[in-house]
Order: structure tokens, then C-alpha cells, then sequence
């Protein structure tokens, strides 16, 4: 595992890193093109905001497996080109909201105190208090544009300063607002009409760049204070000089200007507004949130695991996935049997879930039942997060069912393969905690603990078979480790199944494939 990261993370991510066994370089200060003449070494990059993840990017980054993005943002990053490609992003979007939502309360107070613009004449000798009258918070309205994470834990800290707090969120529910104990609103500019201070919390997104402009600010109320803590461009920022100008916004404090990295934002000549330079995440109860998180995330990606934090994944809080861990097991290994029995392509999967399993955020384990179905023939260049790609890229259909009520199980999953008219089923289920079986293949039934090395045989269910196929494995020196037969009596055809310890070679195969009875046979690795 080679890992290449390219921003500051803290001392104890990268430790953890090593600790998993991982190679990395931390490289801080590569210019654009060093970067791009040596991403084609690196299994997976770690990035904070600074770093472009795009085409250009992905073109030479040859082995690349992995994006760790070391906070919450990935406008920086290209996510249809990653997942085109089977990158997994994963990002850590918990671990620095309280420190951005304490730097926009930093910057409201500092703005509407002029606390910097004080500090400065100070240094500079001089005592002067004139013309930088501040405005308390008490009593005046403050409008939030986005109430999510950040958004919710800055509105619940202005609550306690006596504010009135609107906000406007078209996609979180109603409950969600009465939760955090904010009035909503239903228009931007209901929001834009009553607010004293305007605080901005939302991704950087098409709809959302330049949300705030000349428009919104024009029904503003005069003497707006506006706070942006989220992205450059949420508040346009042509507009917002215009305002200044014109005085409908009295003060600004700004933590990411447009330019980042470059300090070339016009807001900068200005004196009621206050900038920082992108420094919301800046701290080290943050920092070391974000490198062990992320450092944990990255690893468990390259290890082919599934990612609570996923960014181009069907989203998984910890819990879900701790719930649907085996079941991913289970899927995978079920998938992965179809190749390594049939030779015909898939033409359409059916995937019923029943029981208990249906209950739960089947698509992720859907995604396992393509993966491991996939695997035997694409080998790594298929995984969680391009298996629904690969799948429609070769006309494969996907369909999904759920039953609540299920005969014999608690719980069930059952894939059917169609190729060419012909049907091949396998069913599975999760016995207790973690006990996985395969209980069914093509209409045979069984109680088996999938292992790494399997036979698999189809046979006439007639005395001598089983006994032979045991002399000749016990010849070529196969340990066998379980066995159980499924027969369909209407048919006096019968399947093996056994578990073995070591490989069986092609010989040794042909060998059993001959004995009188048996139809064919298949080795199958897990
Ligand atoms: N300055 C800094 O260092 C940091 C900045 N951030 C930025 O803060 C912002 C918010 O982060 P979180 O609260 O964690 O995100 P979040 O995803 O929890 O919340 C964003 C909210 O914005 C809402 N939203 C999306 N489009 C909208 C629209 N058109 N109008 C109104 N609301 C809309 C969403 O429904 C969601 O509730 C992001 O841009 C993130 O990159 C995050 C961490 C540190
Ligand atoms: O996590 C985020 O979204 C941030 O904005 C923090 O960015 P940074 O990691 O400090 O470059």
C-alpha cells in the first residue's frame, strides 16, 4: 500500500498510516507537475483542499485505488471521473464541523466588533476608537443558509447570545428545523428580507455558487453584516463589493476567499471586511480528528472494505454498516460463485432480499452480489464503488426485490443469474451474528460454511460416486474438509459440495471429472 499525501495532515494520521503497514511519503510542497510525474506510484492520495483531483489528475495516476479527502469539502475533487474509474473517495465529514462552526462565530464577533480593525490601529500606536462602532447581537435576526451539520451547531450557539434565528434549507425536512429550534423559511429572499446577519453553510454545488447575488442582496435589509465560512463564490463576490459600495453590507468576514491559495481577492482591500485564509479546520482537536479518521478510512478502502464515509457510495452511518458487514461477506462470496460454475455472460441479475436482511440498506450489498460477481473475470478493476458502472457497461440488468416474510430463515438472500434463458439460483443467509452459509444452489439444497477452496460437483445420485470422488482426492493428496450432497429426487441428479484445505490442481480435476456419475465439477476459490 503506497500512499502519497500531498497537504499537512496531523503527526498521529500518518502514524496510523505506517502502523497499518502502509508506505508514505509525506510531499507538502510538490509543484503541479512533480505532482503529476509521480501519482502513478501511489495506491491512494490523501488531499485537503488545496489539491485538484481531476481528469488531468486521473489520467496519470495509473494504480490509484484511493482519494482520502482530510476534511469535508471535495469540490476539489472530480468525483464522475473517480468513479468512472472504481476510485473510492472517502472524506471525514464529521470531524471538523465544530471548529468551522466556532471560526464563524469567531468571525461574526470579530466582525461585528471590529475586533481586528482595532487590534491593528493598536500595534500601530495609535488609540483611536472612532468610526468603528460595533452592533451587539442581542435581539437581532440571524439568517442561515444551509442547516447542516455546521449550520445547525452555529444556530444553536447564536441562540444562546438572544438572537432570533431563520434559516433556509429546501432539502432537510420540517422535523429537522423544529429539532434545531430555527424558524424556516421557505424563499431565499424571506430570509434575505428580515435578516441582520447573513451566514452561509452549504457545499459548494452548481446551484449553489453564487446563490447570494446582486438579486438577493438588493431586498437585504441596510446594514446586512455577511458571514461566509463555507466555500468561495456561495456569496458572489462582485456583488458583494457593489453592496459594500452601496452600503446595504455593512461588514464581512469571509474565511475563504475566491483565488485560494493566492491572497488575490479585491474583499481584501476593503476594511470592514475581515478574511481568513481557509483556516475553519484549523485546529488541532480538528486536525487530529480529521488524520486518524482519515488515515483509518484510506486503509479500510485499500483493504476493499466498505467505507462509512464513502463519498461515491450509497451512504452508510457506522451503525448501518456494522449492521450490514456480513451480509456484504455473505453477497460477495455468493456473487463470486456464478463465474467460477457457468461459463455463460450475465444477462440480467435478480437479487431478492427477505427477512430480516430486507430491513436493511440492501443497495450497498447489492453492490457486493456485483463485485464479487464481476471479480473472477475483471480480477481488481472492479469494486464497491464502480459495480453498478461495470454491471450497465456490459448490458447487464440489476433488479432488487424485498419480501418481509420469509419459510425456514430469519433471513435470506437469493441471486438469479439469467444467461441465454437458462437460470442459475444461489441463496444464502447469516446464521446468528456472524455465520455465514450458502443453503441453495440451483434448486439443491445445503447448509454450507463457505470456505476458501471448494469442489463443487453435479452428479447421477447413484451409490459409488461419492466414494470414489473421496479416493481420488485422498490420492492426489486433497484433504477434504466437509462434505454434503443436495439431491432433487425428481430428477435422480445430486450436487457435492465440499470444503477442501489445500488447491486441486487441473489434473486431478480431470481426474474426477471422469469418475462414472459425475455430470461435471468445478474448483471454486473464495
Ligand atoms: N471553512 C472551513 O474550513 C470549512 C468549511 N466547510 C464547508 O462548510 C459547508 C457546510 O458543511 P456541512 O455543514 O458539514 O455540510 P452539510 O452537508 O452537513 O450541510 C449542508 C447543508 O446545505 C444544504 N443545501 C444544499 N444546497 C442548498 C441550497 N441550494 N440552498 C440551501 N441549502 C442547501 C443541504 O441540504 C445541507 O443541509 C461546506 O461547504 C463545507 O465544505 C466545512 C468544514 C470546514
Ligand atoms: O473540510 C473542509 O471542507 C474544509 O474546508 C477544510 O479545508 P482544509 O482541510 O483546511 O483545507
Amino acid at each position: 500500500m503506497k500512499i502519497l499525501v500531498s497537504e499537512p495532515i496531523a503527526e498521529k494520521g500518518l502514524e496510523k498510516l505506517v502502523q497499518e503497514g502502509a508506505t508514505v511519503d509525506l510531499k507538502t510542497s510538490l509543484t503541479r507537475q512533480e505532482l503529476l510525474k509521480i501519482i502513478g506510484e501511489y495506491d491512494a492520495l490523501i488531499v485537503r483542499s488545496n489539491t485538484k483531483v481531476n481528469e488531468e489528475l486521473y489520467q496519470k495516476a495509473t494504480q490509484l485505488k484511493v482519494v482520502g479527502r482530510a476534511g469535508n469539502g471535495v469540490d476539489n475533487i472530480d468525483m464522475d471521473g473517480a468513479t468512472k474509474r472504481g476510485i473510492i473517495v472517502v472524506n471525514t465529514p464529521d470531524s471538523n464541523s465544530v471548529s468551522a462552526c466556532e471560526l464563524t462565530i469567531g468571525l461574526l464577533l470579530a466582525t461585528c466588533r471590529n475586533i481586528p480593525q482595532h487590534h491593528i490601529r493598536l500595534k500601530g500606536k495609535v488609540w483611536d476608537r472612532s468610526g468603528l462602532k460595533g452592533m451587539e447581537l442581542l435581539d437581532k435576526t440571524v439568517g442561515i443558509v444551509g442547516l447542516g451539520r455546521i449550520g445547525s451547531l452555529v444556530a444553536t450557539r447564536l441562540k444562546s447570545f438572544g438572537m432570533k434565528i431563520v434559516a433556509y434549507d429546501p432539502y432537510i425536512s420540517d422535523s429537522r428545523f423544529q429539532h434545531v429550534g430555527v424558524e424556516k423559511k421557505e424563499k431565499l429572499e424571506d430570509l434575505m428580507r428580515v435578516c441582520d446577519i447573513l451566514t452561509v453553510h452549504t457545499p459548494k454545488t452548481e446551484e449553489t455558487y453564487g446563490m447570494i447575488g446582486k438579486e438577493q442582496l438588493a431586498v437585504a435589509k441596510k446594514g446586512l453584516t455577511v458571514i461566509n465560512c463555507a466555500r468561495a463564490g456561495i456569496v458572489n463576490e462582485v456583488a458583494l463589493i457593489e453592496a459594500l459600495k452601496t452600503k446595504i453590507v455593512a461588514r464581512v468576514g469571509i474565511d475563504v476567499p475566491e483565488g485560494e491559495p493566492e491572497p488575490i481577492s479585491p474583499l481584501l482591500e476593503y476594511d470592514n471586511v475581515i478574511v481568513t485564509p481557509h483556516a475553519g479546520a484549523d485546529t488541532k482537536e480538528a486536525q487530529d480528528n480529521v488524520g486518524v479518521t482519515i488515515a483509518q478510512e484510506v486503509i479500510s478502502a485499500l483493504r476493499g472494505e466498505m467505507v462509512p464515509n464513502a463519498v461515491n457510495l450509497p451512504t452508510l452511518h457506522t451503525q448501518e454498516l456494522a449492521a450490514v458487514k456480513n451480509y456484504l461477506k455473505l453477497g460477495e462470496t455468493m456473487g463470486k460463485l456464478y463465474y467460477q460454475l457457468e461459463k455463460e455472460a450475465v444477462e440480467k441479475v435478480e437479487i431478492t432480499y427477505r427477512g430480516e436482511v430486507a430491513a436493511m440498506e440492501t443497495s450497498v450489498i447489492s453492490l457486493a452480489i456485483l463485485k464479487g460477481l464481476f471479480e473472477p473475470v475483471l480480477k481488481e478493476k472492479v469494486n464497491y464503488v464502480n459495480a453498478s458502472v461495470v454491471a450497465k457497461s456490459r448490458g447487464v440488468v440489476v433488479t432488487e426485490s424485498k419480501e418481509s416474510e420469509v419459510d425456514s430463515y430469519l433471513t435470506l438472500i437469493t441471486v438469479k443469474v439469467i444467461s441465454k434463458g437458462k437460470e442459475f439460483t444461489i441463496s444464502g443467509t447469516v446464521f446468528g451474528k456472524d455465520d455465514l452459509r450458502i443453503v441453495e444452489i440451483n434448486g439443491y439444497e445445503f447448509d454450507v460454511i463457505p470456505m476458501p477452496y471448494m469442489l463443487i460437483a453435479e452428479n447421477m445420485d447413484k451409490p459409488g460416486v461419492v466414494g470414489q470422488m473421496g479416493t481420488l482426492l485422498g490420492v492426489a493428496k486433497v484433504n477434504i474438509a466437509t462434505m454434503q450432497l443436495g439431491r432433487k429426487l425428481t430428477d435422480n441428479r445430486a450436487m457435492m459440495v465440499l470444503t477442501v484445505d489445500s488447491e486441486v490442481s487441473k489434473e486431478t480435476l480431470e481426474f474426477v471429472g471422469g469418475v462414472d456419475g459425475i455430470l461435471r465439477v468445478r474448483f471454486v476459490k473464495l
